[in-house]
């Protein structure tokens, strides 16, 4: 298989966690940021997560130096623009982008601006290359709640334009689910679809509450439903597709090794698996290598690789006529 050419869909991609080594060195001599280093390899190291990581906190530490130059709308729009650009270049049809627009506002902007830079970049990708996308608005976990209403209503304007989902991201602790019923439900009723980083530090529990309480129609990661069989369970009768980020799930610790991830056993059963880069820096990947990865180390067939494409069009959160068009590339 030529896992380059491979039409290919990624629903799990971090904007912060993407940003090229060099384009941090340009905003940071533009905004006249000091960086600890000038060295572009010396970036690279400090951005992608060791595979050695003890667990999904150590991880999140990466994401530190890309939000410094995260502070302004140009550098926004300038990253997610080659977000789009980067995944294009690898044929990826279709790329959900997700951030936590709380996360920059160290500068002062205001969502508004914040969630408008982040879908210009997106369009102007659009328009030069062959990918579709859409944002994802992450809450992170671990901060105060009083803003996350502001952030659902400063994203509304943008749904069916660039926005379309809500999601809990950052440290996972078991039972989180419970403490955002309010937020989620807020935002179902504005018009958000609902995915939830659930199940890939925590218990498989958080799936199941993820789902039941809070509307997820997706999981991030979901892992741990091995071994809690009402998850697995759920997550099979409802139809939930797991975004499974097979080289991130190995740095976080979420499994040992790619020989012990789930993701054929899932598969095979019938769980609705999609493959994702999650971070394409943090993670030094690409859809390419991740798709290459899965293939070779579970030996799918090529039939097996269009099954989870074509899942991951159908559970995407894409308009039917974008749908329409990312089926044109199915076998
Ligand atoms: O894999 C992840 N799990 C939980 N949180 C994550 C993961 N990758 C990135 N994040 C966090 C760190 C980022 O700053 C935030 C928004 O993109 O989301
Ligand atoms: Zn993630």
């Amino acid at each position: 298989m030529n896992y380059f050419d491979l039409p290919k869909i990624d629903l799990h991609c971090h904007l912060d966690g993407s940003v090229r080594p060099q384009t941090i060195l340009d905003l940071a001599r533009e905004q006249s940021l000091t960086l600890p280093s000038e060295d572009i390899a010396e970036i690279k190291d400090m951005m992608v997560a060791p595979e050695t990581c003890p667990n999904l906190d150590e991880y999140l530490k990466r994401f530190e130096l890309p939000l410094s130059v995260m502070q302004e709308e140009e550098a926004i729009e300038r990253i997610s623009f080659e977000v789009f650009e980067d995944a294009a270049k690898e044929n990826v049809k279709y790329l959900e982008v997700r951030f936590g627009p709380l996360l920059h506002t160290q500068k002062g902007l205001n969502l508004d601006q914040i969630i408008g830079s982040a879908v210009k970049g997106m369009k102007k990708a659009e328009e030069k290359y062959d990918i579709k996308g859409n944002y994802i608005l992450s809450i992170l976990r671990t901060m105060p709640k009083d803003q996350i209403n502001e952030v659902i209503d400063a994203g509304a304007k943008y749904l069916n334009d660039g926005v379309a989902a809500f999601d809990l991201a950052g440290s996972e602790v078991p039972g989180f689910c419970h403490e955002f019923i309010p937020y989620a439900k807020y935002a179902i009723e504005k018009g958000y679809r609902v995915t939830i980083h659930a199940g890939e530090q925590g218990s498989g529990q958080n799936v199941y509450d993820a789902v039941s309480l809070l509307g997820a129609e997706r999981i991030g990661h979901g892992i741990h439903i091995k071994g809690h069989q009402q998850a697995y369970d759920l997550v099979k009768s409802d139809e939930v597709a797991l975004e499974t980020c097979p080289s991130s799930n190995i740095q976080t610790k979420a499994v040992d090794d790619l020989a012990s991830h789930p993701i054929k056993a899932f598969h095979k059963d019938g769980v609705l698996i999609t493959i994702n880069t999650d971070n394409r820096t943090v993670s030094n990947t690409t859809m390419t290598d991740e798709v290459r990865k899965v293939v070779e180390e579970f030996e799918l067939t090529r039939e097996d690789y269009f099954e989870i494409y074509k899942v991951s069009i159908e559970h995407s959160f894409a308009s039917e006529a974008v749908k329409q068009h990312l089926r044109q590339y199915a076998e």
